[in-house]
């Protein structure tokens, strides 16, 4: 039958979009990745920043998902926390696959190469973003994904589980239409971005990432810290 895109949901569409695009990383942060030099050091350095901006623009962003400020505050707190990896490793997936005007793509990725990131990451890292670029994803889809992993009900410390998963549920049926009708030519599109589980062994992988550079002596911001609880 004919998959029909309702008034309600094309408001939640453009809502959606109109804050995804509206939230990015300020011009002086990623200037600076094409100007600092590189060293292990500095590129590490550098990551954080752009990691730290990353984080405040993805609060800015769910603060905007229709809905998301009606659910119980510490369960907000817990689904940004929860969700925060992720997001991230789609958003830079994301800015990474796109080829971005000024080359800031290679110097992103050469950066992430050299940041004292142990081989072992590497790999299933430039993986996922090689699978998410050949998805040729669009905005909205792209919106609408992070909106949805961001409200995961099984995440640590929700408590109202059901109003989380009423809301990510509105969100994959605007999604499932969205993929039908933006994809015609590939019915199993939908299933192809819910096989996007791979962001749960990221986040893993993403654990042991933050224990190899502490035990280097990295260090992180006071924002870094409290949303991927690093002492
Ligand atoms: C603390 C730091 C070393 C770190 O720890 N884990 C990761 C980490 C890593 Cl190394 C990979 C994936 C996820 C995380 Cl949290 C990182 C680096 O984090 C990021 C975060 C965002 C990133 C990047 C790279 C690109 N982006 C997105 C981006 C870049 C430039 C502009 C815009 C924009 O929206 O305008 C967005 C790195």
């Amino acid at each position: 039958e004919k998959v029909e895109i309702t008034k309600e949901q094309r408001a939640l569409i453009k809502a959606i979009l109109a804050a995804y695009d509206r939230h990015q990383i300020p011009q002086d942060v990623t200037k600076k990745l094409l100007q600092e030099q590189y060293s292990a050091e500095e590129n590490f350095l550098l990551l954080t920043e752009v990691a730290t901006s990353q984080v405040q623009v993805l609060v800015e962003f769910t603060k905007n998902i229709p809905g998301f400020l009606s659910l119980d505050r510490e369960d907000q707190i817990a689904l940004l926390k929860g969700s925060a990896v992720e997001a991230m490793f789609l958003r830079s997936a994301q800015v990474l696959s796109k080829k971005m005007p000024s080359g800031h793509t290679e110097v992103l990725e050469e950066r992430i190469r050299k940041s004292g990131m142990s081989e072992e990451f590497m790999t299933p890292m430039f993986n996922f973003y090689k699978s998410i670029g050949e998805l040729h994803m669009t905005q909205e889809e792209q919106a609408l994904l992070t909106t949805i992993t961001i409200l995961t009900p099984d995440r640590p410390y929700v408590k109202s589980h059901e109003a989380v998963e009423r809301l990510q549920e509105t969100m994959l049926n605007v999604l499932r239409k969205l993929c039908v009708l933006q994809h015609p030519q590939e019915p199993q599109y939908f299933a192809r971005l819910g096989r996007l589980t791979e962001l749960r062994t990221l986040h893993h992988y993403h654990a042991e990432m933050l224990t190899s550079w502490k035990t280097n002596d990295h260090k992180f911001t006071p924002l870094l810290c409290e949303i991927w609880d690093v002492q």
